[in-house]
């Protein structure tokens, strides 16, 4: 069934050196487990199928980090953020993590944790990207949410609906604690950003959308048109000459796909659509690195399997599986 892939990356030296990181944080939220997902992935196989099935050279340290050393001594909600310190400091050090693995020109691919921790990773591929290839990174952002509320706009003060808006200047703080250690080198333009998949947009977001011209495809849209032609459309926005990084939350899929997730919403897309959209990149060759988050075993238990199973689906299809 599996062949291992013949595209040449456009944008890496090689195409079979991938670097992992497994952020087993879950400050972003309130729930409990989703710190467990990068275990769960992997002990159910995830990187020998990347080893065996698709030929890549894994670098992974065989270490699911959970940052206890980072937890800081007090960490009271600060412009409406809850835990904002200890998640500043994992980002940070995720971001190092992923830019020293993406400026050596591997893919990397980054196992959550919840949804904050794209502030880490994407920084470090924007920065590498920058200096490496002096380009723009563009983002692919598949997602029941637009993560894009600022500390001011959440109702929730949750940090992993707010990555977008830090990633895209259109939250910022001067202090290095609550990540005023985000520069420019790592941050990125709106127009840079893609959307699929979403349907449980807040009112402040919708704002944010509408006056930065942002780029979404909802699943009204993937509806209308089907997700063939949502894709021509994602790609043609991105231009088919620029590095992209795709964040791919499990919540995109729908619950019956993967219900074990913290903010599930119904009305999602099927596995074979998620799955379409990481094929769809695949193809580009210009893929350059790849989140999944918010995978939660302990929702759900029933469903846990079935959901980490998606998730290592989705992760072959971006990482180059194909069917035939
Ligand atoms: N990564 C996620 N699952 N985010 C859900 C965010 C939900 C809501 N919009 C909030 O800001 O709290
Ligand atoms: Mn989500
Ligand atoms: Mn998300």
């Amino acid at each position: 069934m599996t062949s291992a892939p013949s595209l040449q990356p456009k944008f890496l030296p090689t195409r079979n050196e991938l670097g992992v990181v497994a952020v087993g944080f879950s400050g972003g939220q309130p729930k409990p487990g989703v710190d467990a997902a990068p275990m769960a992935l992997i002990e159910a196989g995830l990187i020998q199928q990347l080893e065996q099935d698709l030929e890549f050279n894994v670098e992974f340290d065989g270490k699911m980090h959970t940052y206890g050393e980072l937890v800081p001594a007090d960490d009271p909600p600060y412009r409406n953020m809850k835990g904002p310190k200890f998640a500043s400091a994992v980002t940070k050090r995720v971001s190092e993590q992923v830019y020293n693995l993406s400026k050596s020109g591997k893919m990397v691919l980054t196992l959550g944790g919840d949804h904050s921790i794209a502030i880490g990773t994407i920084s470090g591929t924007a920065k590498a990207t920058r200096e490496r290839l002096g380009r723009e990174l563009a983002v692919i952002w598949v997602d029941a949410h637009a993560d894009i509320n600022t500390p001011e706009t959440s109702d929730s003060g949750n940090i992993h609906g707010m990555p977008v808006s830090f990633l895209t200047r259109l939250a910022t703080d001067e202090n290095e604690e609550y990540f005023g250690w985000l520069k420019e080198e790592h941050k990125l333009s709106t127009n840079k950003l893609v959307y699929i998949g979403l349907r449980d947009v807040d009112k402040g977001e919708k704002k944010i959308l509408r006056d930065h011209g942002i780029k979404a495809f909802s699943m009204h849209d993937i509806d209308r048109h089907g997700i063939g032609k949502v894709m021509d459309m994602a790609l043609g926005w991105i231009g088919r000459d620029t590095p992209i990084h795709l964040s791919f939350d499990i919540d995109a899929l729908d619950p019956m796909w993967a219900p074990s997730t913290g903010t599930a919403v119904r009305g999602g897309l099927t596995l074979r659509e998620g799955d379409f959209i990481a094929e769809c990149v695949a193809e580009t060759g210009s893929l350059i690195a790849l989140d999944l988050v918010e995978v939660n075993p302990s929702l759900d238990e029933v469903g846990a399997q079935d959901t980490v199973r998606s998730g290592c689906s989705i992760v072959r299809c971006a990482l180059g599986d194909t069917l035939l």
